[in-house]
This record gives structure tokens, C-alpha cells and sequence, in this order.
């Protein structure tokens, strides 16, 4: 239950994201990383910014914790920079900037005249394609992490050489899986043509390209209708599955592209049979529901699914990471 001191603190959510917004629009968080701390003078005069309101900005970013003011010098948290630079190795910055699009409306306005079909059209190639760069950046801050976590808790990852990741999104999970052992490893990614094309061209200029990016094939289709190849070892299929028009259907083609003893593995949220829970999806995705466009499936649905579409053994793993707890589903096909 929420506490009255919570409930005043609601009002703080907005203005908490605008203040981000404004550090990384105004290209402060860049400004502060060249190190050794900057003074508001130099920050506003390198930004062409207005001195007084920019060091009201600076103030309020070191209160929220993106930012540290030492003697009149502000910095970024050494552990938080990578995060927010544009050109840090874990960069959210796009994801940051383009997920609100998404996420944020009038929630009033909505409940009151609805907006069906409103909002992007996340079923559409060509919203994937816009969302490129948001995708790439969620996988280098934490996705590509998370999925390497569950992939290699599973028995079968040692020996798991032919690989398929379903609606992967970008190349760096293939690249990850190529690169580690067992050497020889066969990456396949399959997504819509247009995210399939940026994949193909990430992997050419790839620093690895000349050797994991060379294993890793491509298949641009909609998986839908595409066959999927194989046989494989492993198919993982994450944040992927809202997509498919007939789930069993779709189920049905990776059971018969998994080699005998073969794993599928399903990552989404598992909503609560209510859709009251857990709080970070069912908020996060109140306002493409509200313009109709529900994805999330619940607790239970994909397994059901699964059993359904042939698989005799399913388990399911709850999984916490930094973007909410999600489930495993992971369907074996029994070996010969
Ligand atoms: C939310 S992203 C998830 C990406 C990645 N699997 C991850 O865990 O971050 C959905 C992905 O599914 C792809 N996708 C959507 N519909 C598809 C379809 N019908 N066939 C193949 N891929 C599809 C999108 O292009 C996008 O890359």
C-alpha cells in the first residue's frame, strides 16, 4: 500500500525525467565527462546556455544523483558516465530518449477518449526500423548481459553449438555467443527485413567481422511466414513473441527447428492473471494499452502454449534484472 510521503513523492516523476531529459538533450552529460570536473561558467560557455539557469540544472541533477558537485566543479559518478554518455560503452542514451515516446501520454486524455491506433505501430517493420538504435542500446547497457546470464545457466549451454535468436534486434547477443566457447559455435539471427539488413551491416563493420561476426548467418523474414533453418541447439526468443499471429503456430516452428535434446527458450514479462502486477510492466505499458496495443502476455500463457505446441517438458524460472522481473520458459524436446 502506498504511503501518504509516497504519494507526494509521485508529483517529483515527472520533473525527475525532465531533468534527465534536459542533461542529455543539452548535451551536459557529455559536457561533463571530459573529467576533472566543470565549472557552470565553462558548462554554460561551452553550450552557449544561460549561466544562472544551467547551474539551477547542474543543482538539480547532483540532487537527483547524476551528477556530483565537489567545490564548485561538477562531474559525473564515475559508474553512472558509461551509462550516459552519448559515446559511453554501455550508452542509454537513445533508449532513454526514445522508449518515452512509447511509454509517456496522457493518461487522462486516453481513459477519457481513447486513441485506438494511436501511438506507433509496434507490429509494423518499419517502427523496428526506427527503434534501431533505441534496441542497440538497451542490449549494450543490459539485454545483452541479462539473456547471456539465463543462456548460460541452462545444462545443455556447454555443448549448445547452432544457436537461433528469434526477433533478435541487433547483433550483439550473436556476437557475444560467437565469440565465447565452445569455439565453432553457428550464430543465426532471423528478424524483419529492414532490422535484418542494419543486423547484417553491424556485423560487416564489426570489429570481430573477419571472425565471430563472420559465423553469425542472417535471416531476414518475418517469422511468421520464414522458415527458420536448423536444426539448432538452442532457439531464445525474447520480448519477441507478441509479434506472432498465431503463438502455437509459431511455437510449433521452433519445436521443429530444435535438433533432438534442443532448447527453447522464452524471455517476457509474466503479468499477473489479473494484469495488476509486477508494477514496471503494467505501468510501463499502460499507454500503448490504452491506444489498444496490449502485448503482454501473463503468467503462464507461454508455457501453456508451449505444451500446447508439442513441447513435453516446460519450466519456468522467474529472472529479476535491471529492467523489471521477467520469466524463463524453457521447453525441451527430449533427446533421441
Ligand atoms: C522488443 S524487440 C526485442 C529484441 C530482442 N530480442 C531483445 O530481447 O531485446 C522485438 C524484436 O522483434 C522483432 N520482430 C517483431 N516482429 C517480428 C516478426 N514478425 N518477425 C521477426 N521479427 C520480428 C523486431 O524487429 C525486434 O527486433
Amino acid at each position: 500500500m502506498m504511503t501518504p510521503s509516497a504519494l507526494f513523492d509521485l508529483i517529483q516523476a515527472p520533473i525527475r525525467w525532465e531533468i534527465l531529459r534536459a542533461a542529455l538533450e543539452l548535451g551536459i552529460v557529455d559536457d561533463l565527462a571530459d573529467g576533472g570536473g566543470r565549472t557552470v561558467a565553462e558548462t554554460a560557455a561551452a553550450l552557449s546556455l544561460d549561466p544562472r539557469r544551467t547551474g539551477l540544472l547542474l543543482n538539480a541533477m547532483t540532487a537527483l544523483g547524476i551528477c556530483r558537485a565537489d567545490g564548485g566543479r561538477y562531474s559525473l559518478p564515475e559508474d553512472l558516465a558509461p551509462y550516459l554518455c552519448r559515446d559511453g560503452a554501455r550508452s542509454m542514451r537513445d533508449l532513454l530518449l526514445t522508449i518515452v515516446r512509447v511509454r509517456h501520454g496522457d493518461v487522462t486524455d486516453l481513459v477519457r477518449q481513447g486513441d485506438p491506433g494511436g501511438g506507433p505501430d509496434m507490429a509494423s517493420p518499419a517502427f523496428w526500423d526506427r527503434s534501431a538504435d533505441s534496441l542497440r542500446a538497451f542490449h549494450r547497457a543490459m539485454g545483452t548481459e541479462t539473456a547471456l546470464s539465463v543462456l548460460r545457466g541452462l545444462p545443455e549451454w556447454a555443448s549448445a553449438r547452432r544457436i537461433l535468436d528469434l526477433g533478435a534486434g541487433s547483433e550483439r547477443l550473436a556476437l557475444a555467443l560467437a565469440a565465447e566457447a565452445p569455439a565453432g559455435r553457428a550464430v543465426t539471427v532471423l528478424d524483419l527485413p529492414p532490422m535484418a539488413d542494419r543486423i547484417r551491416s553491424a556485423l560487416a563493420r564489426s570489429p570481430h567481422g573477419g571472425g565471430a561476426g563472420a559465423g553469425v548467418q542472417v535471416i531476414a523474414g518475418d517469422f511468421n511466414a520464414v522458415p527458420f533453418g536448423g536444426p539448432y541447439d538452442v532457439i531464445w526468443a525474447a520480448m519477441t513473441l507478441y509479434f506472432a499471429r498465431d503463438l502455437g503456430a509459431v511455437l510449433t516452428a521452433a519445436r521443429q527447428a530444435l535438433a533432438s535434446g534442443g532448447v527453447f527458450v522464452s524471455f517476457h514479462e509474466g503479468l499477473s492473471e489479473d494484469r495488476t502486477g509486477p508494477e514496471t510492466h503494467v505501468i510501463g505499458r499502460l499507454v500503448p494499452s490504452l491506444r489498444g496495443r496490449d502485448p503482454s502476455f501473463h503468467h503462464g500463457q507461454i508455457a501453456a502454449a508451449l505444451r500446447q505446441a508439442g513441447f513435453p517438458q516446460v519450466d519456468s524460472v522467474p529472472v529479476e534484472t535491471p529492467f523489471g522481473p521477467m520469466q524463463a520458459d524453457i521447453a525441451r524436446v527430449p533427446p533421441p
